[in-house]
């Protein structure tokens, strides 16, 4: 009942009421989002208002927010590499011998930026296929909720979002690339890489480097934060090789551009594709080629693929062909990388594998 002299107009009281619902609805709807994302992990929820960036059904998601986690990611695991290395207990194994008879090597700093990395895509992203490197404990789960900000240099680049269908994305993981000379404490060989590929096509990539907190980002077409040099050498190419996966490598480049080239041989992946980019990193050497002969897995290479195709570059086989980032998690024709030269005419130089051994 209204207190005494005061009437309530049943018109104010339903709009009132209708105001409260709405104000309802706006606090939980990020809420209750949250909350479906973790059921589909079967996680349980941590609270904050953010929530998954793609609905429950699969739909579709958007690339350019998958670029923004994926920054994020990249940047979170790599706290976890250097907290690991700077407190030297890193809990070094075997997880069992390459092709080739060396140690695949595992950390704690591998394991733990994994994790990181993994769940705060899974989280935001509970419907895309996401390869890791590195075993996620299903009783280990963790929530990573995104705050659903897109950072500035992003939006500067890439004015507008790009829906895919979630089923045709995959989405690889490298938590921790040269393990082996992390294991040495040679941190600037050190990254932390995410690739997302749609339709086994490579279209965007981060390598963080994170002893030194640089970050390179690329989507094909549409923008990044980092550009090729102003010239290579073509003719005598300085070429960035593996310093612990090497195989023939050495023989194959003198064999292919003479005695006068310069191999430089370096850890990492990631550290090798950004050795053809300007990066104003001081700890980065530079390299007109990369080139790899061994058995190489997808999660190693395909944000360096991403990164070179968004600058006009190429990632093949030795023998040019692209290189399809679903299905299995290896490849064997061996890796040419290069940046404003001619791809096709390098890949005819080369001698194949078959001729080198390694097939
Ligand atoms: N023959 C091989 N078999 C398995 N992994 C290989 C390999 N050659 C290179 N890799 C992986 O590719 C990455 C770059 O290698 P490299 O430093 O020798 O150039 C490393 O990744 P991780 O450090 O993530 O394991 C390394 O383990
Ligand atoms: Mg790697």
């Amino acid at each position: 009942m209204a207190p005494m002299g005061i009437r309530l107009s049943p018109l104010g009281v339903a709009v009132f009421c209708l105001l409260g619902l709405g104000v309802l609805y706006h606090l939980y709807s990020g809420f209750l989002a949250g909350r479906f994302s973790l059921f589909g992990l079967g996680g349980e929820p941590s609270g904050g208002a953010a929530g998954p960036a793609a609905s429950a059904d699969g739909g579709t998601v958007d690339l350019r927010e998958m670029l923004a986690v994926s920054v994020l990611a990249a940047v979170r695991g790599g706290d976890e590499v250097r907290r690991v290395r700077e407190s030297n207990v890193l809990h070094e194994k075997s997880k069992g011998k390459t092709r080739e008879g060396a140690d695949d090597k595992m950390t704690s700093g591998d394991v733990l930026s994994n994790r990181k990395m993994f769940y705060l895509l899974k989280t935001a992203f509970p419907n895309v296929q996401i390869n890791t490197e590195e075993h996620v404990d299903a009783t280990d789960q963790e929530v990573i909720l995104w705050d659903r900000k897109i950072p500035e240099d992003i939006l500067k680049e890439i004015a507008t979002p790009q829906e895919v269908p979630a089923e045709s994305v995959t989405v690889w993981i490298d938590p921790l690339d040269a393990t082996q000379e992390y294991t040495e404490d040679l941190r600037k060989y050190v990254t932390t890489m995410v690739c997302v590929a749609v339709n086994g096509k490579p279209v965007l990539g981060v390598i963080h480097k994170p002893f030194s907190e640089y970050t390179a980002w690329a989507m094909v077409d549409r923008g990044s934060n980092v550009k090729a040099r102003a010239s290579y050498n073509e003719k005598t190419p300085r070429i960035v090789v593996s310093r612990s996966h090497s195989g023939m490598v050495k023989q194959v480049a003198l064999q292919t551009f003479g005695n006068q080239t310069t191999i430089i041989p370096a850890g990492g992946a990631g550290y090798k594709v950004l050795a053809l980019l300007d990066v104003p990193d001081k700890s980065q050497e530079k390299a007109d080629l990369y080139i790899h002969v061994t058995y190489i897995k997808k999660w190693d290479i395909c944000a360096g693929n991403a990164i070179l195709k968004a600058l006009g570059g190429h990632m093949t086989t030795l023998s040019g062909e692209e290189i399809s980032y679903t299905g299995s998690d290896g490849i064997e024709g061996g890796l040419l990388a290069s940046i404003r030269m001619n791809h096709q005419a390098l890949v005819r130089k080369l001698p194949s594998l078959e001729k080198t051994g390694h097939k």
